[in-house]
């Protein structure tokens, strides 16, 4: 059992290093599998608990991988698979084990998927996957636990997503990139992260045009090759770094090549936080009381459902009445209860949140039900009275990487601990 220790009070000053994207590197790591030939080298890798999965899900079907944790560097040689199995105890235990199938297709015919893993968010379907599969020509067998899908060769075709799903787009560009002749996606995500996916899978020789527009065409090849690729950074951790600097009365610089908060930022300058680019670095500051907020998520150029709750959190310190409305997943609401308990006054109602602050937080035990729901308790913890004991801890450790010592650098009071229950 992970417990996170807060004790709030210390505005964060200093430098944060922002962390490389969880939601580039993994599905990167499926993509590493989709070649034999060469070993492919990622860069800037975050040390989360999803990465280390996905090693383990990697080495599960008998690919060779060595994760250079100080260098941030992974070395994946898949140059022999062995098994078509997503094993149950690895691949439920993160969203990104979806991402191992098209390669297992493409290499050994099947993937044998056992589960899917991810934060309890309410319905996460996978239908746009398993249609697109189909479409490419496999066969796909839902059973009740177990996925079995089958294909000797897939042959491309126009595919059509009802909303832009991340890992769908992901997934049917990897899936088309080894198919016979043209596919065509429509409604594609248009995130960053899937655009850097995109970048890698080009560098592999893979034939993608299209990104960031909606429609993307596939030209399938018969082989890609292993490249060198550098993760892009993750603009969730840069968003919540962001945060605690604004609701600390801080001020932080944050570091990480290319780094665009998009939307987040503009959302923060609303409340009253401050951003100024300063070459390569963004720095972020508030000395005075923030304003209440709106917040619609939605799919990329919109607010990001991932940073909805540390916004929560944020808003609760607001003076005045904020409201959010979820419109990704529907059960995305579970920090509320918790943020209560802490002295916060949030009202759910369906997919819609009305935030009344400000609330003086004082510190509490908490649970985090989700990682973005922990991240978004630290947070709270950062403000409270007091000290704040978050539980399920190994959730927050899903996407952050050395978030105690990180906030520590800042005049965070933040311990991470292990405990046996
Ligand atoms: C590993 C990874 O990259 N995770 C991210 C990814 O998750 P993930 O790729 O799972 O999220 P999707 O974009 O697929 O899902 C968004 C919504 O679409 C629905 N849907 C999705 C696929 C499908 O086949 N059918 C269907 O109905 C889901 O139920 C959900 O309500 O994007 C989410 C939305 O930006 C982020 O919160 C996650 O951090
Ligand atoms: C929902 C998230 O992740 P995953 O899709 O990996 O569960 C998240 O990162 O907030």
């Amino acid at each position: 059992m992970v417990r996170y220790r807060v004790r709030g009070g210390n505005p964060l000053r200093g430098t944060a290093f922002i962390q490389g994207a969880k939601n580039a590197v993994l599905p990167m790591i499926g993509a590493a599998l989709l070649t034999a030939e060469g070993r492919t080298v990622l860069r800037n890798v975050p040390i989360i608990e999803d990465v280390r999965r996905a090693v383990e899900l990697a080495e599960a079907v008998g690919a060779y991988v060595e994760l250079h944790e100080s260098e941030r560097t992974l070395v994946i040689d898949a140059s022999r698979l062995t098994s078509p199995v997503l094993p149950a105890e690895i691949a439920r235990r993160f969203r990104g084990s979806v991402l191992f199938t098209p390669a297992l297709l493409h290499r050994l015919g099947e993937a044998i998927v056992e589960g899917v893993g991810g934060c309890n968010l309410g319905s996460r379907n996978l239908d746009f996957h398993y249609l697109g599969y189909k479409r490419l020509g496999a066969v796909v067998d839902e059973g009740e636990t177990v996925i079995h899908v089958k294909a000797s060769g897939l042959t491309g075709a126009t595919l059509y997503l009802d909303t832009p799903s991340h890992t769908g787009t992901e997934n049917l560009i990897m899936a088309a990139a080894l198919a016979k002749g043209t596919t065509v996606i429509e409604n594609a995500a248009l995130e960053p992260e899937v655009l850097d996916v995109i970048d890698m899978l080009t560098k592999m020789g893979a034939r993608i045009s299209g990104g960031g527009t909606g429609f993307i065409t596939v030209e399938g090849v018969e082989e890609l090759h292993a490249v060198e690729h550098t993760v892009m950074p993750d603009r969730l951790d840069a968003g919540v770094f962001a945060m605690a600097a604004a609701i600390t009365q801080g001020e932080v610089s944050l570091v990480g090549t290319g780094l665009d908060l998009g939307v987040v930022r503009y959302k923060l300058e609303q409340m009253g936080v401050d951003f100024a680019r300063q070459g390569a670095v963004l720095q972020v500051r508030c000395d005075g009381p923030l304003r209440p907020i709106n917040i619609i998520t939605d799919t990329y150029p919109g607010f990001a459902t991932d940073l909805q709750s540390p916004m929560m959190t944020v808003a609760a310190l607001a003076g005045g009445t904020s409201y959010i409305h979820e419109r990704i997943f529907d059960g995305r609401f579970a920090l509320a209860g918790e943020l209560n308990k802490m002295g916060a006054n949030v009202e759910v109602d369906g997919s819609r949140a009305i935030v009344r602050g400000a609330t003086p937080l004082t510190g509490a035990g908490v649970t985090a039900h989700d990682l973005r729901s922990g991240i978004a308790l630290v947070l709270a913890g950062l403000a409270a009275n007091g000290e704040t004991v978050i539980d399920s801890g190994y959730l927050i450790d899903r996407g952050h990487a050395h978030l105690a010592p990180r906030m520590r650098a800042l005049g965070a009071d933040i311990t991470r601990e292990i405990s046996e229950r």
